[in-house]
């Protein structure tokens, strides 16, 4: 997967901005505020339909705009031969609409599934250390780009949990209370075997990628948390002892959507005791091992987004990454202040951009 264009209008600082970018590594520098975090930020937005800098009313949006835009074309390597994409997202922060090859698309969730972006930025280690939605958001995203079922399943676990939970909002539990526990244990059930599968896949794919690139932190085993004692109860049993309790609480307190992903790491002394960098090394192994899963699929590598790769790993690290990813043949974007050491006999292959002032031109190779 090849981005051949990036547009964004009313995008942070950005008016409009349009980027052609290279296939193989590209590097995007400039001062601090210039706008590189936010070229990748549009391609996170149009492939998860969230950015990872929190909700687009919240600072996406330019100052005193009404709405976005951000507009992707890539070509897809297919079968039949090379296929060129457009997708287009226009978000107000409160209401959005998109387009997908000349369509306009009706969920979201159609154009995450057709754009795959892979992103590692400062705030990835809280996909180590911090809350369990944003490892559950990690399983998910895998899982929609690796099974085309998985969108339909996971749509009608979270419209079912939505029903049982306005039940026990109003108490109105012979409204319908039995049915919708069915709808969601069916569907739970299925969405828990699919993450469970997905995570066995991930760890295969993980053990190399962590061995390439932070050898230092051993072994690292991914544990599924499904949300309920899974061991000894089906969820549907598990949703009947609980309603006393979650008629209480107004919400479903056991399920696939209470679910997490434990971080082992049999040789060091514990998620709790891990460095920053050791967190940062360990979420990077796992952005890059789903990128590795996604490739063994559909034989194309996602895009992979590094955002100021230089001040996140130590050089040591840095040149490990870099000589990797030189290996895989991904389209990458990496973005800092100044180069990342490392590139080595590479460096003459590597496309150079500078954003300032609003646009984003490319340089000659060595500046
Ligand atoms: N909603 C907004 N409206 C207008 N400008 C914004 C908005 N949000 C952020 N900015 C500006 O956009 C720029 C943020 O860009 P970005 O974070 O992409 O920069 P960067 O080049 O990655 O910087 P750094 O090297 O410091 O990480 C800053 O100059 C900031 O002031």
């Amino acid at each position: 997967m090849q981005i051949t264009r990036l547009d964004l209008h009313q995008f942070r600082r950005f008016e409009h901005v349009r980027f052609e970018p290279a296939d193989g590594i590209n590097l995007i520098l400039g001062e601090n505020g210039a706008g590189k975090t936010s070229l990748l930020e549009g391609m996170h937005l149009m492939a998860h339909g969230r950015s990872f800098r929190g909700r687009v009313r919240d600072g996406v949006l330019r100052a005193g705009a009404d709405a976005l835009e951000v507009f992707v074309q890539w070509n897809e390597l297919t079968p039949t031969g090379l296929r060129e994409r457009k997708a287009g997202l226009r978000h107000s922060g409160q209401a959005w609409s998109g387009r997908l090859d000349g369509q306009t698309v009706a969920q979201l969730g159609d154009l995450c599934a057709a754009l795959a972006v892979v992103s590692f930025e400062p705030g990835s280690h809280a996909l180590v250390t911090g809350a369990a939605d944003m490892r559950r958001r990690y399983m998910d995203w895998g899982l929609f780009h690796v099974e085309h079922e998985f969108l339909p399943v996971w749509r009608r676990y979270n419209r079912a949990l939505k029903q049982r939970n306005a039940l026990l909002k109003t108490g109105r539990i012979q409204d319908g209370l039995d049915a919708w526990e069915r709808e969601l244990s069916e569907a739970g059930e299925v969405l828990t075997r699919r993450r469970q599968m997905h995570l066995d896949d991930l760890q295969h794919q993980l053990g190399p990628v962590v061995k390439a690139l932070a050898p230092s932190l051993g072994q690292l085993e991914l544990e599924y948390l499904p949300g309920w004692r899974r061991e000894s109860l089906a969820l549907g049993d598990a949703l009947l002892l609980s309603r006393e309790r979650d008629l209480q609480a107004g919400f479903t307190s056991v399920g696939p959507h209470r679910a997490d992903l434990r971080v082992r790491y049999p040789t060091l002394p514990g998620r709790e005791a891990l460095s920053r960098g050791q967190a940062k090394l360990s979420a990077l192994s796992m952005i890059l091992a789903q990128g590795a899963e996604l490739a063994r699929h559909h034989g194309r590598w996602p895009v992979i987004a590094l955002d100021d790769l230089g001040s996140e790993l130590d050089r040591q690290h840095q040149g490990r990454v870099l000589q990797w990813l030189a290996t895989v043949g991904a389209q990458v974007f990496i973005t800092g202040t100044e180069a990342p050491s490392g590139f080595g006999a590479m460096a003459a292959t590597v496309a150079r951009f500078h954003v300032e002032h609003g646009t984003v031109r490319a340089s000659p190779a060595g500046t």
